[in-house]
């Protein structure tokens, strides 16, 4: 499949395009696209019986740390192999960005910020559905934050994938841990995925937030103290860290470490958090500071990104198996 096929099928949306339209609707082929202004709300509705497969082909290539594998020769099935004499096809790498499913303090309603929760059973089949929509997208690195929300939300990803890769925790914390953590085999590395967790990608610190339910802090201190609080740009709740301050880490931790993957060719996946993430996206689809405020993100809708010559192009989020409509970004502040 060409590249301006595959572009087709993802949905040509340019990020700037949200950002200036007037509720409109936009035909691409099957794809229905209804931009929305000021929520920046993202509604794709596709056809039941598109084909988001990306035709038979090997893609071959993937060597865990020095090889460029291209967005568009996807995975077709689990018994493609790697190949070192594979041609690299292209310069554009995929990102793929998913918010972990839902936590057991989502569901409870509860401030959680650097809080380390699991995912609920609906979490778990969140996480699971998110794998499915990219499972035909190579994927030669994987980063979470430190929380395990957010690393059950990628590995559980990782096991609908289809070339059945193996994601493996990096243990870096100490010279022990990475000796101890060893692979001696080339070809088994070739397998694998390595899982990069960064504290720099958590969720912003809540402060005295952290445990508490949300509407009774909106019934104890007013609902738009607590909007305050949720979603300012610059105010941090009590002690905790305001978006700007979780943006100072997470976009430098981007920039220092996940940029050069990119550049390097590889495809990325971030699992993370609402607002680490939305300050990543801000960054990438060059938000200001007053648009990343209505920005909302769902829990385990991953959304993809091609870089390509330096820019960050949005493609939406790849569809679900069985449903029409995919929502990348929601209008309503989540309890
Ligand atoms: O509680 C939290 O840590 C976050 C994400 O769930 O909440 P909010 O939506 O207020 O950013």
């Amino acid at each position: 499949m060409s590249a301006q096929v595959f572009h087709q099928a993802m949905g040509t949306l340019q990020s700037n395009r949200l950002l200036n339209n007037s509720g409109t609707h936009h035909e691409l082929g099957n794809i229905r696209v209804q931009l929305i202004p000021k929520c920046f709300k993202l509604n794709i509705e596709l056809s039941r019986n598109r084909n988001f497969r990306f035709g038979k082909k090997n893609f071959g290539i993937i060597q865990a740390t020095a090889s460029q594998t291209s967005v568009i020769e996807s995975a077709s099935s689990p018994s493609n192999h790697d190949t070192s004499d594979s041609k690299k096809k292209s310069n554009e790498a995929a990102l793929i960005l998913v918010r972990h499913g839902e936590s057991l303090w989502n569901e409870k309603n509860l401030f959680t910020g650097c809080v380390d929760v699991p995912l609920t059973k609906k979490g778990v089949e969140e996480a699971i559905e998110a794998g499915k929509r990219i499972s035909n997208i190579p994927v030669d690195m994987i980063y979470t934050s430190a929380l395990i929300r957010a690393q059950m939300t990628a590995m559980l990803a990782m096991t609908q994938h289809r070339r059945r890769k193996v994601p493996i925790i990096m243990h870096n914390e100490s010279e022990q841990a990475r000796t101890w953590s060893q692979i001696f085999s080339e070809d088994t590395m070739k397998q694998s995925i390595p899982v990069v967790t960064a504290w720099q990608l958590n969720e912003r610190m809540y402060g005295e937030l952290q445990g508490l339910n949300k509407q009774e802090t909106a019934d104890r201190y007013g609902k738009e103290q607590v909007h305050v609080w949720r979603r300012s740009y610059d105010i941090p709740p009590p002690n905790g860290e305001s978006l700007e301050m979780c943006a100072q880490r997470a976009v430098a931790y981007f920039k220092d470490q996940i940029e050069p993957q990119l550049q390097s060719g590889k495809n990325v996946m971030i699992a993370a958090h609402g607002n680490s993430l939305r300050s990543i996206i801000m960054y990438l689809d060059k938000l200001t500071s007053q648009e990343v405020i209505s920005l909302e993100l769902s829990t385990g809708i991953p959304m993809l990104y091609i870089f390509k010559e330096g820019k960050f192009i949005r493609r939406g989020s790849p569809a679900g198996p069985a449903e029409a409509g995919v929502y990348a970004y929601t209008r309503v502040c989540n309890p």
